[in-house]
């Protein structure tokens, strides 16, 4: 089984992941990273020197090379992957593939990015708590309706990386 994570930035995708695919014994990949190592520039340096939709271009070939890839892995999306192109349609496609939705509420996640959004090219101008959660609000309602349709959804809030890896093995 391939097991994808998807989720707004900050709802533990990497974190889980890394500790879901140590768990089960396959390998973690991170795409947000090997979209990293295909352009050698981080990707607030890819948003600010080619843009975002360069960015999505990328983000949605890469993820068709790793559909593709035989192996069973643990897969942690970008915070917008299934909400662009034709991606969300190219994972539900995909034989033995779960999609995981990881949901926190707007509060728990303006409380996460709050003193974590610099790293992230979508929020870093957002440092003013109240415009942050504003932002995040609008956004989430958009994003929703794609991370819904995945196969399981699991809220986070509360719950420890054992927990959760627990209910996803379940
Ligand atoms: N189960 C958890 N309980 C409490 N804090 C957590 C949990 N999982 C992750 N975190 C914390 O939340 C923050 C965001 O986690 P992480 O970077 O894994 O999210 P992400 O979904 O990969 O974000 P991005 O979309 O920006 O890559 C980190 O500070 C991490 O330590
Ligand atoms: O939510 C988003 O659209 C993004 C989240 C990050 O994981 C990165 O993929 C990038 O910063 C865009
Ligand atoms: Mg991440």
């Amino acid at each position: 089984m391939k097991t994808i994570l998807c989720g707004y930035m900050g709802a533990g995708k990497s974190t889980l992941g890394e500790q879901l695919a140590k768990f089960s014994g396959v390998k973690f990949y991170d795409l947000d990273h090997e979209i990293e190592k295909q352009e050698g520039k981080k990707i607030s340096e890819i948003f600010s020197k080619k843009g975002e939709i360069y960015f999505r271009k990328v983000e949605n070939e890469v993820l068709k090379v790793f559909l593709n890839r035989k192996e069973n892995y643990v897969l942690a999306l970008g915070g917008g992957t299934p909400c662009y192109a034709n991606n969300l349609s190219l994972i539900k496609e995909n034989p033995n593939t779960q999609l995981i939705y990881l949901k926190l509420s707007i509060a728990e996640l303006t409380e996460r990015l709050f003193l974590d959004s610099y790293r992230r090219p979508l929020i870093q101008h957002l440092t003013n708590r109240e415009n942050l959660e504003d932002f995040i609000r609008k956004h989430l309602f958009e994003r929703q309706q794609y991370y819904m349709q995945s196969h399981k959804i699991i809220a986070v809030a509360q719950k420890t990386i054992p927990d959760l890896i627990e209910e996803i093995l379940e």
